[in-house]
């Protein structure tokens, strides 16, 4: 997180809630961040094990800096989205006196930011957390918006809380020890950015989609901001999901369900992948997405190394999976679909022969198949 020579002057994307906050993004961001954290007397560092050396070279500048930082490693990807492990959480927060003027930082993947967002909200019914998201998917979405959560037996993220973050710190440098598996998984989420708002982002990495996934390359720093703007616009304007916050929904309904399937191993985009397919088929059976969208679906998610089919046999589980979605109204399905590019709608109680069809379209001979990226 250090700035060496190589690094260029950060850019901001604000996001215009009530509480207004920024997502700095940039090459070594470590003088930004002591700036945003010095003023806590304690501080917990909420860490994925494979960022224990970065989580500690943070710690041991802000104790430099006057803070009582403490680093605190969680268990790996969704086994950290547990109630035990907030109980954990919970625990040293309170060993530690971390108070109402202090500071949660959460270093890691979506799931790092998820439960610390979580922690944050809820310790003394909420302290100010801020985000360094260190994986492609947490930069471009979980880190921002303010969507905190655990997953239980019931299903995923049913237990959680609105709570914003005072400010998010992208680094860049860390997407290069990322694996390139959840590259791919993040990339899921930015190509969703790009169909239900900004197409730029689809020619970008239609042009090239190996530059695309390049973690040193300028194009993913291009394809980060755009994504952050996508949801820094939409959050910014409703940041309780009572409308257009639904939209960074698309393809959620049946991946969540694909997740909680595939018991939470298949990475999150994966599973986000394979509900983009399905919705742009249920659009086009419906008659309200032209061919060429649908497509482009497929085709770009392809040649990221993405999943875009599941098991043929596997349609009436994911039914009832999806019963459960918070998006459901009345006991009926609400998905998110597109009538067109960049123009996302809703579809409300869809016709289960429709249903059954785009499935069949993602299903026929089309076995779940995504390089490296699913597990
Ligand atoms: N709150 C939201 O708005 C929101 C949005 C999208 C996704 N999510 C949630 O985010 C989670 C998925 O996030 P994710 O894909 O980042 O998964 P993740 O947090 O499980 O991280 C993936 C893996 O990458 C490792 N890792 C993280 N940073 C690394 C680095 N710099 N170098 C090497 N390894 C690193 C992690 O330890 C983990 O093993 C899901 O739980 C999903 O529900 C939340
Ligand atoms: O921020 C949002 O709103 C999203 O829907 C973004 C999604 O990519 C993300 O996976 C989110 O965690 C899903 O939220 P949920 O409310 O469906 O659990
Ligand atoms: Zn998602």
């Amino acid at each position: 997180m250090n700035r060496d020579r190589n690094n260029t002057d950060p850019v901001v994307v604000d996001v215009r809630s009530a509480d207004p906050y920024p997502v700095v993004i940039g090459r070594g961001l470590l003088p930004e961040i002591l700036e945003a954290c010095s003023s806590s007397r304690n501080l917990a560092i909420f860490h994925q094990p494979p960022l224990t050396q970065t989580a500690e070279a943070l710690r041991e500048q802000l104790a430099e800096a006057g803070v009582n930082a403490h680093r605190v490693e969680i268990p790996d990807a969704e086994a950290g989205k547990d109630l035990a492990v907030a109980g954990y959480c919970w625990d040293v927060l309170g060993k530690i006196g971390l108070g109402r003027k202090d500071t949660v930082v959460s270093l890691g993947g979506g799931a790092a930011t998820d439960l610390a967002g979580f922690v944050a909200a809820t310790w003394m019914r909420g302290v100010r957390v801020v985000h360094i998201p260190t994986t492609l998917l947490a930069m471009v979405d979980a880190a921002v918006g303010g969507k905190t959560g655990i997953n239980t037996d019931a299903g995923k993220n049913l237990v959680g809380s609105f709570h914003e973050p005072a400010a998010v710190f992208v680094d860049t440098a860390t997407l290069e020890s990322v694996p390139r598996n959840e590259l791919i998984s993040g990339m899921a989420e930015v190509v969703k950015c790009g169909f239900i708002a900004d197409p730029v982002i689809l020619d970008l990495i239609e042009a090239d989609p190996e530059a695309a996934l390049d973690p040193t390359g300028d194009t993913i720093v291009e394809l980060i901001r755009r994504s952050v703007q996508v949801k820094a616009d939409v959050v910014g304007r409703d940041l309780r999901e009572s409308g257009p916050r639904e939209n960074l929904n698309y393809g959620h309904t049946l991946g969540h369900a694909v997740e909680r399937r595939e018991q939470y191993r298949w990475r999150h985009g994966a599973a986000v992948s394979v509900g983009m397919c399905f919705v742009a088929e249920l659009a086009r059976l419906a008659g309200r997405l032209d061919d060429a969208t649908a497509d482009r679906h497929a085709s770009i998610l392809a040649s990221l190394g993405l999943p875009t089919g599941y098991h043929d046999d596997a349609f009436p589980r994911l039914l009832e999976l999806m019963a459960g979605d918070k998006k459901n109204h009345s006991g009926f399905l609400r998905l998110v679909v597109l009538d067109g590019l960049a123009r996302p709608a809703r579809m409300e109680a869809p016709d289960p022969s429709l249903m059954t069809a785009a499935y069949a379209a993602i299903s026929e001979g089309n076995k779940p198949s995504g390089g490296g990226v699913l597990l």
